[in-house]
């Protein structure tokens, strides 16, 4: 299996990086695709918002599976793998991980990690997912040298002015120096305020300045009081509020994602013939 392996990444704190991830992963699941999800956040909110409001209870997590992978240590399959009954698996995290962020300053090949445990698990699934931290720290770092595509959540109330360019300069020296197939898919409106034109103006600044270079998604997320209560409830919007306008927006979403890769692989397969 050709698996897309997804970054969710904004340094950004509070952008919508973790909803992101959950609703399109089990979007994606609905779509027919087979997803992983990863908590690449120490705070372990995908975690919880999946239903497990105490990460750091739990006997396996993402620390555990990378301290293995460092070690050189054996994994079984599908070690401490969660499944959740919308039918997403989630490897989670907790608070541990922000050890792993010390071990690997100092550790070989520390960029690559998280990509060589995923290597482990690629031919079981079409999709995996990861939810970065709100740093530019080695954590993502190795988010985004396991990743083949990048995701970008903005959240429209404010101009997102310096730290996208830290961002997309991220983006590119991994790119050149790790992981050439790196594309970013596109940067991503959420918590999108329709009754004001702010939304409007923000993308319209982000498509003059970016718009040659990066796509910014035609879906955008409103904003909705039932988006937020989902990390409390550990299910999906689609689960919580199917007809709500945020369920309809991670479900175009999802038809976005997958139309890109359909695409690209139409552009390979043609480069190839
Ligand atoms: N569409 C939405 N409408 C309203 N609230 C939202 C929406 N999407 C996310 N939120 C809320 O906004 C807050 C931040 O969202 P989220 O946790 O997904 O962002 P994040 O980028 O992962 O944050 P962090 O950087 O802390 O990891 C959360 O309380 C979440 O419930
Ligand atoms: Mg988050």
């Amino acid at each position: 299996m050709n698996t897309q392996i997804i970054a969710i990444a904004n340094q950004k704190g509070g952008v919508g990086k973790t909803t992101t991830c959950a609703n399109l992963g089990i979007g994606l699941v609905q779509a027919g695709k087979k997803v992983l999800l990863i908590d690449g956040d120490p705070q372990g909110s995908l975690t919880i918002s999946l239903g497990h409001p105490q990460p750091d209870k739990l006997p396996f997590t993402l620390s555990d599976a990378m301290g293995r992978i460092l070690m050189d240590e054996p994994l079984r399959p599908g070690e401490g793998i969660l499944h959740h009954p919308e039918g997403v698996d989630l490897m989670p995290a907790d608070i541990q991980l922000s050890g792993m962020e010390v071990s690997l300053v100092n550790a070989m090949s520390r960029e690559t990690i998280l990509r060589q445990y995923l290597d482990t698990l690629k031919g079981q699934y079409s999709h995996i997912l990861i939810d970065c931290q709100p740093s530019l720290g080695m954590l993502t770092v190795n988010a985004l040298a396991a990743a083949n595509r990048v995701i970008i959540p903005v959240q429209a109330e404010y101009l997102p002015a310096k730290g996208l360019e830290q961002l997309l300069q991220t983006i590119n020296k991994v790119k050149r120096q790790i992981n050439p197939k790196l594309q970013i898919d596109g940067i991503l409106l959420t918590m999108v305020d329709n009754r004001t034109n702010f939304a409007k103006e923000i993308a319209a600044l982000l498509r003059e300045t970016y718009g040659s270079k990066i796509k910014v998604f035609g879906t955008e997320i409103p904003h909705s009081v039932r988006a937020k209560e989902i990390s409390a409830e550990g299910k999906s919007i689609f689960a919580h509020d199917p007809n709500g306008k945020v369920a309809e927006g991670y479900k175009n979403l999802t038809q976005e994602v997958i139309k890109l890769e359909k695409q690209r692989e139409k552009s390979r397969a043609g480069s190839i013939r």
